[in-house]
Formats: structure tokens, sequence, C-alpha cells
């Protein structure tokens, strides 16, 4: 039995379409990542799930059960949203405690629990203190501690690790993957920061303009990217357009650096990590980022390289479409 199936969601905002026959399942233990732009749709179809939105169509069932009509208390799901509105006036612990108090818990029972969760996010030591002392890390890791505790089947993530500085993002990644790993709830984690969504689900779904246009393993979602569109979203440097509607996607390992013919070096910029090149191919303009020692190799202007024509994806092109 699956966490979560939506089935046919469907909702507009007035003449606006933010969620178009969208179908979706999360299992027990699985984490899913609902990846898009901006203002695709994907809080919708969260607070959707969570009963904070009315779909205009399609079901939305939770352990098996059609929750479509039910308020956002009986659902029994766990919340993660951007502004996760911590309670003041209650001490860190107290804030973890809330859920399981609520669904008529005992105090000690409720405390054992929010300890649990604490200990789960590291936390466990400032659980007396106010959420008004924590920084912007901590205070988030309250709100995960707040959602684990209610021990749902399923858990709602809206950018759970927005407002953080890139350091402490990429230990809470790592953090939440070993954290998912041990619940055996169902995750739907929205996001759209494709390095997350690799990072920590097992699957994602991505979605542009209201729809879902692919749906599978990470890894494989970024090696094969169903168009030119995902391709660029995902962050494919090199998607250039090929013959008759279509394009073609060179992935970085299709590219050998040092060996062939010598291509002119058109553009270039130092980055963070190296030195990001644009060399003129036959194939088009291909963006390359070079460690020092391979920027070392850029002779007269030049840079030798072959590409794999074997790893060259040709993919149909939708980037002008929506
Ligand atoms: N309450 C609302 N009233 C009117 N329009 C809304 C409302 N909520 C969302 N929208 C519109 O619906 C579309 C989808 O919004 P949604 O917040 O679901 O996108 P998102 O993918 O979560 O975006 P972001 O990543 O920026 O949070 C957008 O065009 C948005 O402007």
């Amino acid at each position: 039995m699956n966490a979560l199936s939506v089935v046919h969601l469907a909702k507009a905002f007035g003449n606006v379409p933010a969620v178009v026959d969208l179908s979706l399942s999360v299992a027990p233990g699985e984490t899913v990542a609902l990846l898009g732009p901006s203002g695709c749709g994907k809080s919708t179809v969260l607070r959707c799930v969570a009963g904070l939105e009315r779909p205009d169509a399609g079901q939305v069932c939770i352990g098996g059960r059609d929750m479509t009509a039910l308020p956002p208390e009986a659902r029994h799901v766990g919340l993660v949203f951007q502004d996760y509105a911590l309670f003041p006036h209650l001490s860190v612990l107290g804030n973890v405690a809330y859920g399981p108090r609520m669904r008529g818990a005992r105090r000690t029972e409720a405390e054992a629990r929010a300890r649990e969760a604490l200990a789960l996010v590291g936390l466990e030591a400032l659980a007396a203190r106010r959420t008004t002392e924590l920084s912007g890390g901590q205070a988030q890791r309250v709100a995960l501690a707040r959602a684990v505790a209610t021990g749902s089947p399923l858990l709602l993530l809206d950018e759970p690790l927005s407002n953080l500085d890139e350091q402490l993002r990429a230990r809470l990644r790592a953090d939440l993957r070993d954290l998912f790993a041990r619940l055996g709830a169902g995750v739907l984690l929205v996001t759209h920061d494709q390095r997350e969504a690799l990072a920590v689900a097992a699957r994602v779904a991505v979605m542009r303009a209201g729809r879902l246009v692919q749906v599978g393993a990470a890894g494989e979602v970024f090696a094969r990217p169903a168009t030119a569109w995902v391709a660029a979203f995902l962050g494919h440097a090199n998607v250039l357009p090929g013959p008759g509607g279509t394009a073609r996607l060179i992935p970085e390992d299709a590219v050998r650096l040092g060996e062939g013919e010598a291509f002119p070096v058109t553009a270039r910029q130092t980055t963070d990590t190296g030195t990001e090149v644009m060399v003129g191919h036959p194939l088009g303009p291909l963006t390359l980022h070079l460690s020092p020692r391979e920027a070392a190799d850029i002779c007269g202007g030049r840079l030798r390289l072959t590409v794999d024509p074997a790893r060259v994806l040709t993919l149909p092109d939708d980037r002008e479409t929506a």
C-alpha cells in the first residue's frame, strides 16, 4: 500500500492552471522529490496533499485511505514548510512534543517521542531552549523533528533547506538522506534545487507548468533526461540545437580533453573551482569546466578534445513551448 497516491489531480487559480492532471505515488520508506522551476505548481501539489488547498479534480490517498474531502488535521501527515512557524512561547521540546500531544499521547510519552526526534536531527542538547534563541539551521531542524515526532506515515517537505547557507545545506542534505532512510515513512520533498533532489531522493518527479514531464530514479533522470528542457533544467551545460526540432545533449563525460583535434576557445572565465570555457565545435559551442591543470592545456587559444558520439543523446527540443 502506498504512503501516498495522487490521482489525476487538478487545481486552477482563476485562469491560472497551477496543477494539470497530475498522478504520482510515494511508497512507504521512499523519498520522492518534486522538482521544477519557480511557479510550476510544486507547492500547490503539496498543499492539496496536506489538505490546505481544495483540488478542482482528482484524488489524494494517504496510507491507502481516500483523504480528498478531509480537513488537514484528519490527514495525519508531518509537514515542514518554507516558513516553518515554530511556537515562540514553547521550548524546543514543547514544539516537537506538540504533535503527539494533539494526537492524544500522554505528556511523558509525547516528550519521549520528541526527545527521540530531536536526537535524530542532532538537537537533543537544545531541548530546553526557547525557539526564539535558535539559529536558522537549528530552527529548520526543530521543524523537521516536529514533523518526524508525529509518527506520520507521510512527511511533506516544502523547500526544507531554503533560508540556509550553502555549507549548511550541503551538510543537512546528507543528514536528511540518512534520517529518511531510518524513518520508514514516505517522504514527498518539494525543491527547485536539482542537487538537493539528487542528493536526498531515490526518485524524482520533474514538473513543468503544472504537469509532470518525467518521473524516474534520480540518477537515471539525470543521465537520460526525456527532453531538452529537462536536461537544461537539471543543469546540463551542453544542450545544443540539432536538426528538425531535436537537441543534442553532450554530457560532461562524453568529452575527453587533451586528445584529438584542437578547437578554438572563444570565451574564458575563472570560477571558484577552475575555469569555464566556451569552445567552438562542429556540434555547436561547448561549455566546459576545466580544472587548473586542464586549463593549462589551452595552447595558442585552442583546446584539443574529442566528443564520444556514442554518448551524445538526441532529445526532442521542447524548450520554446509552454
Ligand atoms: N493562492 C493563490 N492564488 C492565486 N494564484 C496562486 C495561488 N497559489 C499559487 N498560485 C499560482 O499558481 C502557480 C503555481 O504556484 P506554486 O506556488 O504551486 O508554484 P511552486 O512551483 O511551488 O513555486 P515556488 O518554487 O516559487 O514556490 C503560480 O503561477 C502561482 O502564481
